[in-house]
């Protein structure tokens, strides 16, 4: 049916990468100095999940346009989180702090789901319940945390897409979340960031409870994002359906100063993805016309 959400074509054609990953958008913002992309990811018929720091407070929404599939959607509003604030540790020397790193973008008209634009699915709305076949009607959004983070194993696979060179075809990306006792070696990493060497004191300053951590080489190695796909997709895949547990926020080294990814990541190399458990209320509050959410 079509209203099922984190379905895609399972293809091995890098020429199927749209319908591979339907719901991957990009978010093009035009300013007087430039153009600035990110990624997003499509969650319903009017709405994108993405980075809150892919916009400065003064983007106008006629300015920013999302390709979804093929089209390009104009957008009528962004919807930031309202405790984001980038600035709000600048008197501590933090001059950048990505806590509640989310925003939702609302595209002016009603997106017409097809082959190539497709939502993904969201924890805690009935799609994911059916997704991960919890048979049990009463299954509740503590159910869908326990089954897609679960800390007892510590390590949850997950995936996120990049782009090979600009206007190139999709691949698909695997990282560990490092939920169990691997956490605090992969959050401590984040001090080696360069713009919080030597001036951050403890790591909970810029890693707040609303991060996931990736990336390292241990207990694998992972892959690492690229500043360019800040605001994508952290997915977790069950039985080939997609749910999107983070949003790609920030991360430690950047794979793709200049533009391309090049070399190899050093081994504290890590990435941070806001948590889409943490931010419930938010998702709530500006889904639930469209989505079912659970208790
Ligand atoms: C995805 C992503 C976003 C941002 Br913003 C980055 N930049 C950064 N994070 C902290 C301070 N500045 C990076 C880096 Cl670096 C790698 N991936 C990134």
């Amino acid at each position: 049916a079509m209203d099922m959400c984190g379905m895609g074509k399972e293809s091995n054609d890098p020429e199927d990468a749209l319908i591979k990953n339907p719901w991957l958008t990009t978010i093009t913002i035009s300013r007087t100095d430039g153009e600035e992309a990110c990624k997003g990811a499509l969650v319903s018929e009017y709405f994108i999940i993405t980075a809150a720091h892919c916009f400065n407070v003064d983007d106008e929404a006629h300015l920013i346009s999302v390709k979804i599939g093929r089209s390009l959607n104009k957008v009528e509003k962004v919807i930031f989180h309202p405790n984001y604030n980038i600035n709000a540790k600048k008197a501590e020397g933090i001059n950048e702090f990505y806590d509640y790193d989310i925003a939702l973008v609302k595209v002016k008209s009603k997106v017409k789901f097809n082959p190539e634009a497709r939502p993904i699915c969201i924890p805690c709305t009935e799609g994911t319940t059916r997704a991960l076949r919890k048979v049990h009607p009463d299954t509740t959004c503590k159910d869908h945390e326990d089954e897609l983070l679960n800390v007892n194993v510590g390590i949850v696979p997950a995936i996120f897409i990049a782009q090979k060179r600009k206007h190139e075809d999709l691949e698909r990306k695997n990282v560990k979340i490092k939920t169990g006792d691997k956490k605090h070696a992969c959050n401590r990493d984040a001090l080696e960031a360069s713009i919080y060497k030597n001036v951050v004191k403890n790591v909970k300053d810029v890693v707040t409870e609303r991060f996931l951590c990736t990336g390292g080489i241990d207990p694998v190695v992972d892959d690492n994002t690229c500043k360019g796909e800040s605001g994508g997709p952290l997915i977790i895949t069950k039985k080939k359906r997609y749910i999107q547990v983070a949003v790609i926020s920030w991360g430690v080294y950047d794979l793709c100063k200049g533009g391309e990814r090049h070399g190899q990541s050093p081994p504290f190399a890590r990435d941070f993805h806001l948590n889409l458990f943490q931010v419930l209320p938010f998702l709530r509050e500006h889904l639930k016309e469209e989505l079912k959410f659970l208790p």
